[in-house]
């Protein structure tokens, strides 16, 4: 079985993003900014923001972190949106999710500017995506994570059934709907499962590649998983295990001893389609930042 190593090609990947920041500091001056805004303290939200600065410095961008209280108003969150989309050196906005209840997450959306929208989440992103365009917009970083891991290491996709078992407006969604495309690395049939799917083991076991982006852990086991089948798992669950020093692991939403019995290739968590997500979204920072620029 192949293992498909999302931290590698995260490396590899961020190596090839810094070549290119390094020559526009050269040539203007300038290099991209992505500011990160996270409202309240969910312990596991910090973890992932120290990942996305580290990485940020790391590929030479400029990396600005803005904390605000668990309490802060939508109003005051949006205004703080209002106030990047105008600053000229913040070439990506990212919004932490999920945010407290008071603050409506769709209104946070819709109040990025579509061309700093490096999560792309927004609607104009989302939309051109599904209608095909995606050289003019930003493709949400899980998916486009998974696409540039499947075209890294060449799998076979044309004509090819792949399941998507999630229907999340920022993973299953629009990972469904790029695997649609006509591209390298797309051009699937596609299924999506979700929780209403009357016997989700009857499509799985169809799969030849395989999408488990559900959030549960150990979700997808052996006998829902055709032999052979490319397995892809987005899943990230801590789960107790006081035999580690934390008392707490990270698994997938795949059983990944059973399926690796009888996948032909698969992605590990840790360290598969994590890693990806944080340089694809330095990716398109990078992207918005030659587009700002006219340097494309
Ligand atoms: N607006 C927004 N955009 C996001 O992209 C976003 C978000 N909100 N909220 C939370 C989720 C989660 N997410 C992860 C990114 C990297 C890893 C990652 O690098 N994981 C490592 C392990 C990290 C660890 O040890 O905890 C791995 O899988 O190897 C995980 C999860 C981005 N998210």
């Amino acid at each position: 079985m192949l293992i498909i190593d999302g931290k590698k090609v995260s490396i590899d990947l961020k190596s090839e993003l810094k070549v290119r920041v390094d020559e526009h500091r050269a040539a203007t001056g300038k290099v991209p900014g992505l500011t990160v805004i996270i409202v309240g303290e969910d312990p596991a939200s910090q973890v992932y923001v120290r990942n996305k600065a580290k990485s940020c410095k790391e590929t030479g961008m400029h990396s600005s972190v803005i904390e605000m209280e668990a309490s802060t108003s939508e109003e005051a969150l949006l205004s703080k949106i209002r106030e990047l989309n105008d600053d000229p050196d913040v070439h990506g906005i990212l919004v932490q999710q999920p945010l407290p209840k008071q603050i409506d997450e769709f209104a946070v959306t819709l109040a990025i500017d579509p061309a700093k929208d490096v999560d792309g989440f927004h609607p104009e992103n989302l939309g051109r995506l599904v209608m095909g365009h995606l050289d003019k917009c930003f493709v949400s970083c899980t998916p486009y994570g998974i696409l540039e891991l499947l075209g890294r290491y060449n799998i076979e996709t044309k004509g090819r059934h792949c399941v998507v078992v999630g229907r999340s407006n920022i993973v299953g969604k629009p990972m469904a709907n790029l695997m649609l495309q006509k591209l390298d690395a797309t051009n699937c049939t596609v299924t999506i499962c979700h929780s209403a799917t009357k016997d989700i083991p009857s499509y799985t076991r169809q799969a030849d590649i395989l999408i488990a982006a559900i959030g549960k852990a150990g979700f997808i086991t052996a006998d829902m998983v055709k032999p052979g089948a490319v397995v892809i798992d987005v899943g990230i669950n801590r789960i107790d295990d006081p035999s580690t020093k934390s008392g707490s692991r990270l698994v997938g939403d795949v059983d990944y001893d059973g399926v690796s019995a009888l996948a032909s290739a698969m992605t590990p968590v840790p360290g598969g389609v994590g890693p990806m997500t944080i340089a694809m979204l330095l990716k398109n920072t990078l992207q918005s930042f030659e587009r700002a620029n006219n340097l494309q």
